[in-house]
């Protein structure tokens, strides 16, 4: 992993736009209309200009859930107690959450990885990579040190490389984290340089009390802590939570391995744009998958420069969208393997 700077882009490789030309190729010569499989055409292609091929390994997937605690729980900002982290981590790896249920049908790999939760106990398969019991309370002070902000982009970096070189292929994010849905907020807000009523949501859907209040902290955590706009690293560090970290190192991890990376939902998005701030083009390398329900996120993708391929309303986080996009890579390699071209069959094909 390279040392990362302030206002000094990290280096990713070269993006293989030739791959990406022989795959528009390929899809053109399908035998169907040209450009009918609409954006799953262009999934192909983005998939082509990561992987650096036309043979796109997709098969083996594997989604990394950063869990960890939010000292900004205290100030009653979510419709349920900090212990539902560690409770969810261990429902999770019995296969119960709503992602634990989505992966199994996707034939997808789930790594749980405590990055900070605010508990001492345990579960099997639970991976412990915890840097401390939860963050500080944003409303306060800083989340944490900036030390401690790169140890969590370190630990998001080491895991995912792990997960390539046991064979994955395709890797996406996910979460636990009772009040990241602020976290989150805050720092979109401090990256996007909006005002928090723009990126604060329901989160675990809260009423309209709680939201107000909600704003109000998140106004109140980026006024005591301001945040240096131009330095993702101070921005996680004083507005921002172990699992955003874990999130952003995934991601460099995976560009520099030319493996795609699905996003989720608002954190993961969040997490995204400190990832931008210290490297420009890494949303190329990202995949999105579905447009969350939480507000902010129009606002979030339109400066990440990406267009998710569908939009149910979700909000759950754990990686529910991203496992929702799984299938269609799935098909999507069904379509590249089994159909014939227009040459097979011989169709002159003329718009
Ligand atoms: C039972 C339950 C399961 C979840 N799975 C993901 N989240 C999601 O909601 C939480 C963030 O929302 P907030 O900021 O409002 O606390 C995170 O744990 C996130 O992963 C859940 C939330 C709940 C309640
Ligand atoms: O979009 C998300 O990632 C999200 C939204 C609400 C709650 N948790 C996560």
């Amino acid at each position: 992993m390279q040392t990362i700077q302030v206002n000094k882009p990290y280096q990713l490789p070269p993006l293989a736009d030739q791959a990406a030309q022989a795959m528009q190729e390929i899809m053109n010569g399908l035998a169907k209309p040209v450009a009918s499989l609409g954006r799953l055409e262009e999934l192909a292609v983005r998939l082509a200009r990561i992987e650096a091929t036309t043979k796109l390994r997709l098969q083996h997937k594997t989604l990394l859930v950063f869990a960890a605690d939010h000292g900004v729980t205290v100030e009653h900002v979510s419709a349920t107690p900090k212990k539902v982290t560690i409770v969810q981590a261990g429902n999770m790896l019995a296969g119960h959450t709503a992602v634990a249920a989505l992966a199994q049908a996707a034939h997808c790999h789930v790594q749980v990885i405590d990055i900070g939760i605010d508990s001492a106990h345990t579960f099997p398969g639970l991976i412990d990579a915890k840097i401390a019991y939860g963050t500080h309370n944003i409303a306060l002070g800083p989340a944490m040190t900036r030390a401690q902000a790169l140890q969590a982009i370190k630990i998001g970096y080491a895991t995912a490389v792990a997960a390539i070189n046991a064979g994955s292929d395709i890797l996406a994010v996910g979460e636990l984290g009772v009040g990241n849905t602020t976290t989150a907020a805050a720092v979109a807000a401090a990256c996007l340089q909006c005002p928090a009523t723009e990126v604060v949501g329901r989160g675990s859907n809260i009423a309209d009390a709680k939201f107000k209040h909600k704003i109000a902290i998140v106004q109140q955590s980026l006024k005591i802590n301001q945040p240096d706009t131009d330095d993702a690293i101070d921005i996680l560090a004083k507005v921002g939570g172990f699992e955003f970290g874990g999130k952003v190192g995934a991601m460099l991890a995976a560009a520099e391995h030319q493996t795609p990376l699905i996003l989720d939902g608002f954190i993961s998005y969040a997490a995204a744009l400190l990832a931008q701030k210290i490297a420009p083009t890494i949303t190329d390398y990202l995949v999105p998958s579905h447009v969350s329900h939480e507000q902010g996120s129009k606002r979030a993708l339109q400066q990440l420069r990406l267009q998710p391929y569908f939009d149910l309303n979700l909000c759950v986080g754990e990686g529910t969208g991203a496992v929702m996009l799984m299938p269609w890579l799935d098909e999507l390699n069904a379509i590249l393997t089994q159909m014939n071209t227009l040459a097979d069959m011989d169709i002159i094909y003329k718009h």
